[in-house]
């Protein structure tokens, strides 16, 4: 048993103001593949992503913003569209990038919904879309060989591109926009003419007009990878629920023998042939095969999340022994229906995509004043577990399962209204093991029901394992501030310490991680423990920096002071036995009545 010697930090306060801020900086944004650890990093952490398709050039423009909130709130990270070349030069030379065809302001709109881009700029997009996204008046030239290095198709290729390449310029990541990657080409490989000059052409295109840094890559079905890689282009493939998802990422390995597992297509659902029934993919198979990937860290895009409509004549066809025209409505079985509806299978996918512990950020913004202090409250006890709210960032008070059902707030119009939620560990014993954690009722203010809120799984060992939390307690600061807040700060061994016990006197409640390491919640103030044990492999060597991280969710005490003890206090007589009484009407506050610790 290795002795535990107290690993005494600097006798006084460690002020834990010390913080490295490694905020990323404009000129640091990345997007790469890591060829180490076979992932993506997003400025140098680990990154997976989510995403879903839908095409902004079948939707109104109007409900971009709402189509793109959905599938924020379904909990994806990002969006991945096509740009149908024919739908922006409706003639050659004349171009329009105005109102449902205004590019830039979707992207802005995926921005805004916090949603990074994975796009598709053909020039060939296939997507059930008029000649697969190309112009038809390029059979003005009835023997243009659509697709390959023919010299005339390529003018006018090189012509689209140097129009349209620029404009997404700016918006590429590493230069502060939110398209992570770009796609070259469509399923190349399926296309009979196998025309690797055309492919090296288009490649040597996208670089020219958009530099080295941003990650190009291609898309294909198992049967197109030979033809549709391309060396420089980071090979993915596409493959549906009753794929063999493992024999296809297989196939991808072999042009990818590193870097992440990626599905650039992962259909949802399927297109519509009028004459024929309409397709659909059930619920069980979409969730299971999009689980199955999550589970080997794969980066996936559901296509389509929202599939929309074909207006006007926009409809491509198919033909398979005989011509099949696609159907006017995209609706794709899709898990947002073609009207913008939610249905159970976006549900069921948001299931497989969220995360089970932790913390969610709830926020909604006052629609009108609040001048008095006036209650906040959710029935039926409905904050699972503990809630800490803020109005404007200032911190309101707690709601606690069981305990405190109500606090007063108040806040100016459109003031936004935050509720940290933290699932304190799923029931594990007792009547009721469906223990739902968050806010299992939208909370009250005064009379009315607040709605409209937007919710935000924290990943939040992420942030502290990769990312050191802005520093939030600015030694100007006239007094300590209150509500939850990131404290971090780095010490080093003094000795070949053993063991040890983590003790944080005056703090409240919270977490800590050491060197990233998740150690566990305290709760000072409610007790019988009063130390965390900290094992000491957690620990760098002497010499060496650890980092401690906290995230104080109530009080911290004007001196702060984190000690290192030789031995653990798990029975505090600091804390008082909490009888916690409901009374008959839930809703009234039943403050415990607290009894002299033991
Ligand atoms: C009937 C197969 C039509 C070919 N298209 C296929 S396999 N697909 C892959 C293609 O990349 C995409 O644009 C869509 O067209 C999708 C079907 O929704």
């Amino acid at each position: 048993m290795a002795l535990r010697k107290p690993l005494c930090l600097p006798s006084l306060l460690l002020l834990l103001l010390l913080l490295l801020l490694l905020l990323p900086q404009a000129d640091t944004r990345s997007f790469v593949v890591d060829w180490n650890q076979d992932r993506f990093l997003l400025d140098g952490v680990p990154f997976r992503y989510v995403s879903g398709s839908l095409h902004y050039f079948r939707v109104p423009r109007v409900l971009w913003a709402d189509r793109l909130f959905k599938m924020r709130m379904s909990g994806l990270n990002a969006v991945q569209f096509y740009v149908p070349w024919n739908y922006h030069e409706p003639e050659p030379g004349v171009y329009n990038f105005n109102g449902s065809r205004d590019l830039i302001a979707f992207l802005n709109e995926a921005s805004i919904a916090n949603l990074l881009v994975i796009l598709r700029p053909g020039p060939y997009i296939c997507a059930e879309w008029e000649m697969g996204g190309l112009p038809a008046w390029l059979l003005r030239k009835p023997n243009v060989r659509l697709r390959t290095s023919d010299p005339d198709f390529l003018a006018a290729v090189d012509s689209w591109f140097k129009v349209l390449l620029p404009k997404i310029y700016p918006w590429l990541y590493h230069n502060g926009g939110n398209i992570i990657s770009i796609q070259v080409e469509n399923e190349y490989g399926s296309y009979r003419a196998c025309d690797i000059s055309y492919m090296r052409h288009l490649a040597g295109l996208f670089r020219a007009l958009l530099g080295e840094e941003i990650l190009l890559f291609t898309t294909d079905g198992p049967e197109g990878l030979k033809c549709g890689s391309l060396e420089g282009l980071y090979t993915t493939v596409d493959f549906g629920p009753a794929d063999n998802m493992t024999k296809i990422f297989a196939l991808q390995r072999e042009y990818e023998p590193h870097g992440p597992l990626v599905n650039s297509e992962y259909y949802t659902g399927w297109l519509d042939y009028w004459g024929q029934n309409h397709s659909t993919r059930s619920i069980t198979d979409v969730t299971r095969g999009l689980e199955n990937m999550l589970k080997l860290g794969a980066s996936v895009n559901m296509y389509m999340f929202h599939g929309g409509t074909n207006f006007g004549y926009w409809n491509g066809a198919d033909e398979k022994g005989h011509f099949l025209p696609i159907t006017t409505s995209y609706d794709y079985d899709a898990p947002i229906s073609e009207a913008g509806d939610v249905t159970p299978k976006l549900f069921a996918l948001r299931n497989v995509i969220s995360q089970d512990r932790g913390f969610m950020l709830y926020r909604t913004y006052l629609m009108y004043p609040v001048f008095e202090p006036t209650q906040f409250w959710v029935p039926n006890n409905g904050v699972h577990d503990r809630a800490y709210v803020m109005v404007d960032g200032v911190f309101q008070g707690v709601l606690e399962r069981n305990m405190k059902h109500k606090l007063f707030l108040t806040g100016k119009m459109g003031a936004t209204v935050d509720v940290l939620l933290e699932n304190m560990g799923r029931l594990s014993f007792g009547s009721n093991y469906s223990d739902f954690k968050g806010l299992l009722e939208p909370p009250i203010l005064g009379q009315t029901i607040l709605t409209h809120w937007l919710m935000f799984p924290l990943e939040v060992d992420k942030l502290v394992k990769w990312w050191f939390p802005p520093q939030l307690l600015k030694n100007s600061r006239p007094q300590i501030p209150s509500g939850p807040i990131f404290y971090s700060t780095t010490f080093s061994i003094l000795d070949s310490g053993g063991d040890t016990f983590l003790f944080l006197p005056g703090w409240t409640k919270g977490q800590v991680w050491i060197n990233g390491f998740n150690l566990g919640r305290y709760w000072t103030k409610r007790g019988p423990q009063q130390t965390l044990y900290v094992p000491r492999p957690l620990l760098f060597p002497t010499g060496s920096l650890n980092k401690i991280t906290l995230l104080e969710l109530e009080n911290v005490p004007p001196q702060p002071e984190i000690q290192f003890l030789d031995s653990p206090i798990l029975n505090s007589t600091l804390h008082k036995t909490y009888i916690y009484s409901l009374s008959a009407d839930t809703q009234s506050d039943s403050e415990p009545m607290e009894l002299s610790g033991h």
